[in-house]
């Protein structure tokens, strides 16, 4: 069954300061953490530990310590207002004895001396040791002071495909001193800078946690508010050192980690641990947690001054690391993340991940009360900032970065004024509302919370002058003064008291139930047995206790470091047991299924014949006898496709040559009709030609016949040699009467002849006489002449070898229409 998800609750929650439960009334939810200090605060030894990072808590107080609740730093006031830029003239070496070593790759520089080191150090102590000690004046007390780390990140591969040389030193005579390394021309910047930590390129994300951030994660299970946060330009590995990967865990996942370690090594207490998540987008607070996707938030005044309250704000109660993880992980989905110029995945907002830690003291490891009544509440913050970044190729991302830059730049101006105020100098007002980051960060940086800054910078001398602007910012927030304290209260309204009572009431209300089955329902109400038990075992698991956290959590805490994780580099170690039993069970049904088969097969195997050779034998003539069935079977398969195949091209043979001969004979047709056409025509234009000449030649008959009539006058006795008819003819061809306009000659064709003409000039003279005039009968004798010429003549054409195709036989030249 998967674990049950950690009950979320949505409050009024003071950022960074006294954590805030709705279901509280607002006035009863702010620990009076000024009224109420009792446990005095010993001094923290974080300076001592400077040089042993794995060792335990650096700044957890230790038990029963009689100083004073608040510490005041062993420095004078002017010691304070010193500058931390501290160059050791006199201890170190003088420059022309240093040289420069490179580190792993080249990337990172470190100045070597160990003659001088050894002159210097003859008791054979580090020599960093002896600079701690030396320092130690000049430096405030952790308690007071912000604790400064520089993390230098390794090359990227543009940066060594560009140059391998690291911008930045560290020299060997002290590990917290980083400065320019020389530039090319053998010049260098002389500035240097002192902080607490220098973490140099090598240094893995553990180690980082256990020198950065392990004191202050260890204070806030004591019950002082801590921040952690990463501050430095975008690309410089911000996000690396507090999220990391799987194989590389940043802060947060370590100091889950170690949280739940703590709870398994206190077993004098008992814990709540309740979690949230937001973001800072754009000046806007958006809930990370919140079952509304981008819900956002609003921030408003606290009661007491300074105090500022996230208005709404989930907070998942937490039973085991795994529930802290699922919640870490649904955060860094939901975050705005997106590529730039210079980094694939950068942080396009703030991110503040918050766990708050209420604790009381039990009796010997159970559930009973301590007589100690006080509940402690603290919070610890681990911060994320959006990385400072100049102008990008994306016009969203500009607008991103111009919030980013508006916010660091209200930041870096309100740690400038703290530590000016820290150096007792005049501040009328320091501008935390200026920007909602500084807002949040108000309660923290006015001194009520132990501060651990990584400052990371790229080694790469391109990035120079962002590097030296976080330097800067760096050394003022060393200037700035805290003054946390144990936040230990009598508050009957604590969450972890209130549960306690309620746990309380259900096992009374349980007792009396049991002893008293028939007695009617008293304080429990209508709830049923099975109702109270589950709330009660819900409130049970909520609260931790070295008993109730279970080996595995504590082995999961200590995941990064595992030997397993190294070995076993591949695994998921962060799957629940619910899955991983999932898994597991599926696996073993596998198991059992493969056990199965195997088990099948080797008694399959146990029938078999042992002898391989008879083995071999019986198997190839197994693929003989095959072979023959298969050439068999596809010789059969063949021989009707074939026969099939035949018939086909037979009948599409017969038909193909059928149709060849239609054609054959279509394109003689064709062809003959093609030549009838052009001979049709050609006779069509002869007997065109002719008919013109036929008119011509008719015209010019009957000028003639007009001519011949006109001058035969019937009263013209010349004319009328005998009584015969034929006296009536003219005289053609020549003859005393003829009139001499009538032409003798025949010109009107070879068919016209004399005798015609003379039948013609008869028939009109016969007529004449007869009563016709003129016009009539020479129209009569145009319709005869016309009639003539109409009446059709016997066809001229003949059918040659096709009865269809007539070819019409040629028009004989000779064939006179006359
Ligand atoms: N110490 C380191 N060791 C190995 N890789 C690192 C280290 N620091 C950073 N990187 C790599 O450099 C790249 C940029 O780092 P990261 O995203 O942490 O930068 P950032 O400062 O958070 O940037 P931004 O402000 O844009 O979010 C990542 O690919 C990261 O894995």
């Amino acid at each position: 069954m998967p674990p049950a998800s950690p009950p979320a609750t949505s409050s009024r929650s003071g950022l960074l300061a006294s954590p805030k439960v709705s279901s509280r009334p607002r006035s009863a939810i702010t620990p009076r953490a000024n009224l109420q200090l009792a446990t005095p605060k010993p001094p923290l030894a974080a300076h001592k530990d400077n040089n042993v990072p794995d060792s335990p808590s650096v700044l957890s107080p230790v038990q029963g310590s009689s100083a004073k609740i608040k510490i005041k730093s062993a420095t004078t006031p002017e010691a304070r207002s010193r500058p931390l830029l501290v160059k050791p003239r006199g201890v170190g070496p003088p420059p022309r004895m240093r040289k420069l070593v490179p580190g792993a790759g080249g990337a990172y520089g470190a100045e070597e001396d160990d003659e001088r080191a050894a002159w210097n150090n003859p008791g054979g102590l580090a020599y960093s040791h002896v600079l701690d000690q030396m320092e130690a004046s000049s430096m405030l007390a952790p308690s007071e002071a912000v604790l400064v780390s520089v993390r230098v990140r390794p090359h990227n591969a543009a940066e060594l495909r560009a140059d391998t040389a690291s911008a930045w030193v560290t020299p060997s005579y002290d590990q917290r001193m980083i400065k320019l390394a020389k530039g090319r021309d053998g010049n260098r910047d002389d500035r240097e800078w002192i902080f607490d930590k220098i973490l140099p390129p090598d240094t893995d994300n553990a180690r980082a946690y256990a020198t950065s951030a392990r004191a202050h994660v260890r204070s806030a299970m004591e019950g002082f508010n801590a921040v952690i946060f990463a501050y430095g330009q975008t690309a410089s590995g911000k996000t690396h050192t507090l999220t990391g990967q799987p194989d590389t865990p940043g802060i947060i996942p370590l100091a889950i980690s170690d949280l739940f370690g703590q709870i398994r090594s206190t077993p004098d207490r008992e814990f709540l641990l309740r979690a949230s998540y937001l973001e800072l987008y754009n000046e806007a607070i958006i809930d990370l947690l919140s079952p509304e996707v981008g819900k956002e938030l609003s921030l408003s005044e606290g009661r007491k001054k300074g105090e500022v309250v996230i208005n709404g704000l989930t907070e998942c109660a937490v039973r085991t690391e795994e529930e802290i993880r699922r919640l870490l992980r649904m955060g860094e989905e939901r975050r705005k993340v997106g590529g730039t110029d210079w980094n694939q995945r950068s942080s396009r907002s703030h991110c503040v991940f918050r766990i708050v830690i209420e604790s009381r003291t039990v009796a010997d490891g159970t559930r009973t009360p301590g007589r100690d009544k006080t509940t402690r509440i603290s919070t610890l913050s681990i911060i994320d900032l959006a990385g400072s970044e100049k102008h990008t190729s994306s016009k969203e991302r500009n607008a991103e970065g111009r919030h980013i830059n508006q916010s660091l730049l209200t930041l870096k101006l309100v740690i400038s004024k703290l530590a000016d105020m820290a150096s007792k100098r005049n501040v009328m007002h320091v501008p935390y509302r200026d920007s909602k980051l500084t807002r949040l960060l108000q309660p923290s940086l006015s001194g009520d919370a132990l501060i651990s800054v990584i400052c990371t910078i790229s080694p790469s001398p391109v990035n120079m002058a962002e590097s030296i602007s976080t330097l800067s910012f760096a050394q003022g927030l060393k200037r700035v003064l805290l003054s946390a304290q144990r936040k230990e209260v009598v508050d009957p309204e604590a969450l972890i008291q209130q549960y306690q009572n309620e746990i309380a009431g259900l096992r009374a209300l349980l007792q009396e139930k049991e002893q008293h089955p028939s007695s009617a329902p008293s304080k429990g109400g209508e709830k049923s047995n099975a109702e109270m038990e589950n709330r009660l075992n819900e409130l049970k698991s909520l609260i931790l206790t070295s008993t109730t956290i279970g080996d595995g959590d504590a082995e999961a805490g200590l995941r990064p470091l595992s030997p397993s994780r190294l070995k076993y580099p591949q695994l998921d170690f962060d799957k629940t047991s619910v899955a991983l039993r999932e898994e597991l069970h599926a696996a073993e049904l596998r198991v059992s299924e493969q056990e199965e088969e195997i088990a099948r097969l080797k008694a399959e195997l146990e029938v078999r014949p042992l002898n391989p050779d008879q083995r071999c034998i019986e198997l190839q003539d197994e693929v003989n006898q095959l072979r023959m069935i298969a050439a068999d079977y596809e010789r059969h398969l063949r021989e009707p496709s074939r026969k099939v195949r035949e018939d086909v091209d037979r009948e599409w043979a017969g038909k193909y040559s059928k149709l060849e001969s239609q054609l054959e004979s279509k394109t003689i047709w064709a062809n003959r009709l093609d030549e009838n056409v052009r001979h049709v025509t050609a006779q069509k234009r002869i007997l065109d030609a002719r008919c013109k000449d036929a008119e011509a030649k008719l015209l010019a008959v009957f000028e003639w016949v007009n001519a011949a009539l006109s001058e035969t006058d019937p009263a013209d006795d010349d004319y009328d040699d005998d009584d015969d008819d034929s006296d009536d003819l003219p005289a053609l061809g020549g003859g005393p009467k003829r009139n001499p306009r009538i032409s003798t000659d025949n010109d009107f064709g070879p068919n016209v002849t004399a005798e015609k003409l003379a039948t013609l000039t008869l028939n009109a003279s016969r007529m004449r006489r007869s009563g016709i005039s003129n016009r009539d009968l020479q129209s009569e004798f145009q319709d005869w002449f016309k009639d003539s010429l109409s009446r059709p003549g016997p066809p001229k054409g003949k059918l040659l070898r096709d009865e269809s195709v007539p070819v019409l036989a040629s028009i004989d030249d000779s064939d006179d229409m006359f």
